[in-house]
Formats: structure tokens, sequence, C-alpha cells
């Protein structure tokens, strides 16, 4: 690239680039004046979204802005694939559920390695703006929720404790709490396969058949996995954040008005599917 001008000098706008690379006259993103890189993306919007508490400014909360906002985003994907994934059960195409969980599998894994960017921050740093965010806390998530419930782990208690709900959101949660879960969906694939799950202990039997065996239910193992694998995951993100809130506010009480790391603590042990972890025992 030799010479490149910004017609209008917009970096988020979206605005075409003219110039010349390699002797060759270049015209990118002028496709009849339609769509650019910031109009597809909404970046005038998305990029105006983080207002800071503090004043005057603390330095890192920008930082902390971004890091929940792109969890936030990501959540957004999550509950994309695992309904999709769960759909999928439903109507028996299994290949497709487990493809949409692997990739779910690297959104989580990514959402812990993020612990680690949030950690560059000191205590004294997040002390200067952390006064300013109660009673906010990220116990209100609804899409964190969101996930639990659709998971596995539908707890109504949840709806109840949430402070300032918007009614969109009273309702997406509701409607959570109504459909059925990834785990429903697995135990439709399992009858789907001939197997009984009416009782616990049908349950038990039919998840010992699958694993001892694989070759005959490959898909069903890959699947039964691939849960177990979320659940694993869920887990871990848990734990990186329980550790990280240690470090940050030692045992002081949450923002959101819990016992903070005691409450995170005691959340620790949740898992979404018990069976498949049950199973471990017996192989
Ligand atoms: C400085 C960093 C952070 C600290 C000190 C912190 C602290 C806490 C505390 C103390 C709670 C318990 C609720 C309460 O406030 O009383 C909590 C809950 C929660 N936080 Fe954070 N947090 C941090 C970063 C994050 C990030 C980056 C996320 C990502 C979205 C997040 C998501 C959540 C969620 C989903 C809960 C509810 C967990 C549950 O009910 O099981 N937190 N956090
Ligand atoms: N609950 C945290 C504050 C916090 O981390 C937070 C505050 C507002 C919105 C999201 C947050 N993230 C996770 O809880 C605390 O007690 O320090």
């Amino acid at each position: 690239m030799t010479s490149v001008s910004e017609t209008e000098g917009a970096d988020t706008g979206g605005e075409a680039v003219t110039g010349r690379w390699d002797g060759v006259d270049v015209n990118f993103g002028e496709e009849g004046g339609r769509l650019t890189y910031g109009s597809y993306l909404r970046l005038g919007l998305l990029l105006d979204q983080q207002r800071l508490e503090s004043d005057p400014p603390a330095h890192d909360e920008l930082l902390f802005i971004t890091i929940h906002q792109v969890y936030e985003l990501w959540f957004k994907q999550v509950l994309h694939e695992l309904t999709a994934s769960r759909d999928a059960m439903l109507s028996g195409e299994l290949w497709l559920a487990q493809h949409l969980l692997r990739r779910v599998h690297t959104i989580e894994r990514t959402l812990t390695q993020q612990v680690d960017i949030l950690e560059t921050m000191t205590p004294q740093d997040f002390g200067e703006f952390r006064h300013r965010l109660s009673p906010a806390s990220g116990f209100q998530s609804v899409q964190f929720r969101e996930i639990e419930f659709l998971s596995g782990a539908k707890d109504p208690s949840f709806v109840k404790r949430f402070r300032g709900l918007s009614e969109d959101e009273k309702v997406r949660l509701q409607r959570r709490l109504e459909e059925p879960t990834l785990w429903e969906a697995f135990l439709v694939v399992l009858e789907a396969a001939g197997f009984s799950v009416g009782s616990d202990e049908d349950l038990r039997k039919a998840l010992q058949t699958v694993a001892t065996d694989r070759a005959q239910y490959a898909a069903t193992w890959e699947l039964a996995e691939a849960l177990l694998q979320h659940d694993e995951l869920a887990a871990a993100w848990r734990a990186r954040h329980v550790v990280m809130v240690e470090r940050m506010i030692g045992t002081k009480p949450g923002t959101g008005g819990s016992s903070g790391a005691g409450y995170l603590r005691s959340r620790l042990d949740l898992r979404y599917y018990p069976h498949l972890w049950h199973l471990r025992s017996s192989l």
C-alpha cells in the first residue's frame, strides 16, 4: 500500500478508503455506497456505550465496562448456540447438536481466560470506582441466568431475587423457566434411541449402556460428552471468578448485597448434569 486516504477521516463510520496498492487504483468498500464496515457492525452505536460512573473518571473503569460488555455479547452468542443445540436434539439432529456445543466450549474457554485481563486491575484501582457500582452486580446478569436455566439449572427463586428487572427481562427469564432444558432434550434423544428414562434407575442403565457400547451409540455418547464438557467449563468459570473476587475484594460483602466470596463459593458445587458425573464412578 502506498498512499491511502480516508475520504471522511472517520474511524467508526466505516467510510470508504481509496488509494493505490501495488500500482493499482483501489476503492475499498464502495459497493454503490451501500454497506460499510462501520454501518454493518453498528460501530457508531456500539462504541458509544461505555459511560463511566466515576467522576473524575477512574482510569480502569473503561476496562471494567468493556470486559462486562464483551461478556454479555458472548453470553448472547452462547444462548443462540445452546438454544439451537437444544432444538437440534429435540429434532434428532445429533451431529448438529454436538457441533454447536463444541462452539460453545471454545467461547466458554475464552470467557474464563478473559479474567486475566480484568486481573491487570489492582484492588486499589478498582477501589477508585467500586463504591459507585452498588447495588449493581453481576448477580443481575439476565443472560447469565438464562444460560443456567437453559443448561438445566432452573431456579425460579433467582427471578424473585432480581431487583430492577425490565418487563422484557422478566419475560425472557420466565420463558427460559418454561421451555425445555438441554438435559430434557438429551432425555428425548435417549428415548428416541430406544431407552426408557422414566426413573433414575432406568436412566442410569441407559447411560451405562451408551457408555459401554460407544460404537453402537457413538452420536449419543459424543453428545453426552459435549454436555459434560459444557458443565465442566461453566464450573471452571465459577471457580476462576471467585478467586478473582477474593483477589479484588477479599472478604468484603458484594455490591449486590451478598456475602461476596462466601456466596460465590456456595455455588461452586453446582453441576448441570449430575447423572453424567455419577456415571463416572461406574465406568
Ligand atoms: C473486579 C471484578 C469482579 C468482582 C470483584 C466481582 C464480584 C462479585 C460478587 C461479590 C458477586 C456476588 C454478588 C454480589 O455482588 O453480592 C458476583 C456475582 C457475579 N458476578 Fe462478579 N465480580 C467481578 C467481575 C465479574 C465479571 C467480569 C463478570 C462477567 C460477566 C461477573 C459476573 C458475575 C455473575 C454472573 C455473578 C452471579 C453469580 C451467581 O449468582 O452464581 N463478575 N461478582
Ligand atoms: N459485585 C462486585 C462489583 C462488580 O463486580 C460488578 C458491579 C456491577 C456490574 C457488574 C459487576 N461484576 C460482577 O459482579 C463487587 O462487590 O465488588
